[in-house]
């Protein structure tokens, strides 16, 4: 299956806010062809954000995200068919194996029906875990789920992995596993972004980090003062100052994966 290209992905100036936080400070960044790229950052400052951002998941507050010139969006077919995300957790069916949901993946991107038992075997030889073929998701350690979850992502073709944590649940081995399996992407031309807290395995197996600045800072430093408590049973209300109903939704969203 061939890869879709691309020649660059750049986020210019992406910021996201809701109400008065900050969920994504303004930032700045591109990945070409070849590169693996691991986003660190403390808890918090930003990186799920800036990734739903990349994969044009959420609509930032302010800057653009283009794919060779052209503003990305999930919705758009040519978006998704070059950018391959895995951002919190795959819903699946539960009387399918892993093989059954290997399948549908593979025929929904285009594979070959005679190949698609061989590029399956490879990906599940890749993470070790052939022998889970034949489970249900839910026979699935969390270890071994994660490992299956990445499996499916990385069946279809694209050319930008985006990966959220991936190395979590993982064993120190596993870690290494999917380091090498990266890294031997970005080698064969694909390009990966993936958010790590293992700041060793990021260290040992990427082309460059990039470290996200503790974030998520207020907007405003200046915020109203409390107002006296006036007890349980009495409401203040929005008109006295009281947060605004709805800022809590976040902004852009565009619908669950
Ligand atoms: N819907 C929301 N409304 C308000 N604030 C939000 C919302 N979603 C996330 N945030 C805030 O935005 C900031 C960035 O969140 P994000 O999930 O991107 O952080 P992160 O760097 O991925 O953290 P972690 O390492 O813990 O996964 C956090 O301070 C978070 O509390």
């Amino acid at each position: 299956m061939t890869t879709p290209t691309f020649t660059e992905i750049k986020a210019d100036k992406v910021s996201c806010a809701v109400g008065d936080i900050t969920m994504l400070p303004p930032t700045t960044f591109t990945v070409r062809p070849g590169e693996n790229v691991a986003i660190t950052g403390d808890n918090g400052c930003g990186k799920t954000t800036f990734l739903r951002v990349l994969t044009g998941n959420l609509i930032p507050t302010q800057g653009v995200v283009t794919r060779d010139g052209t503003p990305i969006d999930e919705r758009d077919g040519a978006t998704r068919r070059v950018i391959a995300p895995l951002i919190g957790p795959v819903a699946g069916f539960r009387d399918m194996t892993l093989a059954d949901h290997l399948i549908l993946i593979d025929q929904t991107w285009g594979g070959d029906r005679e190949g698609a038992g061989a590029r399956i075997a490879d990906i599940l030889g890749k993470f070790d875990i052939l022998k889970f073929g034949n489970r249900f998701l839910s026979e699935l350690s969390s270890g071994q789920r994660q490992l299956a979850e990445l499996a499916m992502v990385l069946l279809r073709p694209s050319g930008l992995l985006v990966l959220d944590e991936p190395e979590q649940r993982l064993d120190p081995g596993r870690r290494e596993l999917l380091a090498e399996v990266l890294a031997e992407r970005a080698k064969q031309g694909g390009a990966v972004v993936w958010v790590c807290h293992d700041q060793a395995l990021a260290e040992s197996s990427v082309t460059r980090i990039e470290h996200f600045p503790q974030g998520s800072r207020k907007r405003s430093t200046q915020r109203p003062a409390p107002e006296p408590s006036a007890g349980p049973a009495k409401s203040t209300g929005p008109a006295q100052g009281g947060k605004k109903k709805g800022s809590g939704g976040q902004p852009g969203r565009k619908g669950n994966r």
